[in-house]
């Protein structure tokens, strides 16, 4: 930096000294990493070293004088987006960076910025051109490894946010040592549609099978901390939503593009009458040059409402957080994934790795089928999930809910069975209640799935006791019929998967048994998705290597 620096020593006048001294400060506040005061002052010496190059230019032209004055605006301007860029003001960085351009077309350091700048904003081809470009800079010969590994490192998000071929394998097998890796933002086969549940839902445009990825999106804004407990647990908690909000309002202000998404979603208030957003509203490389520029505001109430709605919390029942201390709690904004409704028969759950969230298929998903998460444990009973929906602001639409609601009021029985249940009957007992319940109850097929997701917390009792299983074990179905039929209509679930693992384990001694070997394997890649694409990765996370 000191190298580049402003050389008009020999013009003593007035502004070109102050231009001198701005231009030492602000330089000085850029490697203290001042971002916010060293963009003022680059703002104050950009003006004035603009003023300088129309005036010199006008009466006394001295081109010697007016290249150097262009050479350092050129530079200014490149700081002045760096430190934007450090700032996350990736429009204002993008605008700097092209101003540079105009007077040096090929100004090494500015399309270093730009290149950057393109990556932070998602843009991964046009950032692969920029570096390219800034290869062809005589400069570049002593930055080649940086470049080069921005080059890579492009190619490498191109080519995931094109295919959706993501891999965290090798980071699981290194128990998730180092900086979690960098990925790209990926829109699979998926639409925003109208939906039966309430307001606008994401749709399967194709067949999608169990562990393919739907969505891979990085945080609007995302904080993290330890809480702690009690009191203190619940102060912490406010500091960071508080933090959070600022947060949010912050990328709001500095981006068009995020200021229109954000915009788009619920307020959980009519939500049946909102627009039904375009896809490539939320597509980086379509969306940004429509609504980078967008002026509309979002003022706070509105905004407020929409965290409140659509902020999701990293370690949910549907979710599974990578590579982060357990202790760490995080709520973030990541608006496409906000189109997802609820449903207690999902199809669908999230992956949070870094400031991303990976939504894949929990289980093999129709064209043309809503997807949808957990947003609260399914694998409880109607009563138990009609309060977590109404905590959630809303009563949930979903088949069902819908069947089992006809049930319970229409037969007594199973209202009993619940009074039971409530005042601590034996699990086994329990279960075979439920199971005897059916055959009279003409509760057929996949809808006893339905019922043993419901009643699940009595299932898992007896499966895990040795006592029980004696007694009852041969009254009732096999674990393993059991877990097929939940996961069926749930899809996959990390209990439901712990218990395949056990019993398997019980059963066989070992992990021996190709056949139950592969549920367990599928029951995984339900759970975790298909960025854990090598075996030896997925045994890990199973717990089974
Ligand atoms: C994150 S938003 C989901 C997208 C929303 N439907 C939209 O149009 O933007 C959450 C809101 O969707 C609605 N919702 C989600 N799942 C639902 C369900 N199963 N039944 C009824 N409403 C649901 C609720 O109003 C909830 O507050």
């Amino acid at each position: 930096m000191r190298g580049e620096q402003f050389e008009l020593e020999e013009d003593r006048d007035g502004p070109l000294e102050l231009l001198q001294s701005l231009r030492s400060k602000a330089t000085e506040l850029l490697l203290r990493e001042e971002w916010e005061e060293s963009i003022k002052v680059y703002t104050e010496f950009i003006d004035l070293s603009r003023r300088q190059v129309s005036s010199t230019g006008g009466s006394d032209p001295d081109p010697d004088s007016i290249a150097k004055l262009r050479k350092s605006l050129c530079l200014a301007l490149c700081n002045r987006a760096e430190a934007r860029a450090r700032l996350r003001d990736f429009l204002e960085a993008m605008r700097d960076c092209d101003q540079a351009l105009e007077i040096e077309k090929t100004h090494f350091k500015t399309l270093l910025c730009k290149g950057k700048v393109l990556l932070g904003l998602s843009k991964y081809s046009l950032a692969l051109e920029c570096f390219k470009t800034a290869l062809l800079d005589p400069q570049a010969s002593d930055n080649l490894e940086t470049v080069t590994v921005y080059i890579e490192k492009c190619k490498k998000l191109e080519f995931q946010a094109k295919t959706g071929a993501f891999d965290l394998s090798d980071w699981i097998l290194s128990e998730f040592r180092g900086k979690c890796p960098e990925l790209a933002e990926f829109i699979g086969s998926i639409e925003i549609k109208k939906s039966e549940l309430s307001g606008r839902g994401l749709f399967a445009t194709k067949n999608i099978v169990a562990g393919t990825l739907v969505l891979v999106t990085k945080a609007v804004a995302i904080e993290r901390g330890i809480l702690g407990n009690g009191e203190c647990g619940e102060k912490a908690q406010l500091i960071m939503w508080k933090n959070f909000v600022e947060e949010v309002t912050e990328s709001v202000r500095k981006c068009g593009r995020t200021r229109r998404v954000v915009s788009a979603l619920s307020t959980g208030q009519g939500e049946d009458s909102l627009e039904i957003p375009e896809i490539a509203l939320f597509r980086p490389d379509e969306a940004f040059e429509t609504c980078g520029d967008w002026k509309q505001s979002l003022d706070t109430e509105k905004l407020l409402s929409i965290l409140d709605v659509n902020s999701l919390v990293e370690d949910a029942v549907s979710g599974k957080v990578m590579g982060k201390n357990k202790e760490y709690y995080g709520v973030g904004l990541w608006t496409l994934a906000s189109f997802i409704n609820h449903s207690c028969i999902p199809n669908a759950r999230r992956l949070h790795v870094g400031d991303y969230v990976i939504v894949h298929a929990s289980r093999d998903i129709k064209t043309g089928e809503e997807i949808s998460f957990a947003y609260f444990d399914v694998l409880s009973p109607l009563e138990k999930r009609k309060e977590m929906a109404e905590s959630w602001g809303f009563c949930c639409g979903c088949s069902r809910c819908k069947f089992e609601s006809v049930l319970y009021a229409t037969n007594q029985e199973v209202r009993e069975f619940e009074m039971g249940l409530e005042r601590g009957v034996d699990a086994g007992n329990a279960v075979y209640m439920v199971e005897e319940g059916m055959k009279r109850w003409k509760v057929k097929g996949k809808d006893k799935g339905l019922l043993r997701a419901s009643y699940w917390g009595v299932y898992d009792e007896i499966y895990n006791s040795e006592r029980l299983m004696k007694r009852w074990g041969r009254k009732i179905p096999t674990m393993e019929v059991v877990v097929d039929s939940v996961s069926d209509v749930v899809g996959s679930d990390e209990r439901l998967m712990k218990m395949a693992v056990e019993g398997m384990m019980k059963k066989h001694g070992g992990f021996s048994n190709i056949v139950e070997m592969e549920k367990i394997m599928k029951l995984g890649k339900g759970v975790y998705g298909k960025v854990v694409s090598k075996k030896k990765a997925m045994k890990t996370l199973l717990g089974i290597e």
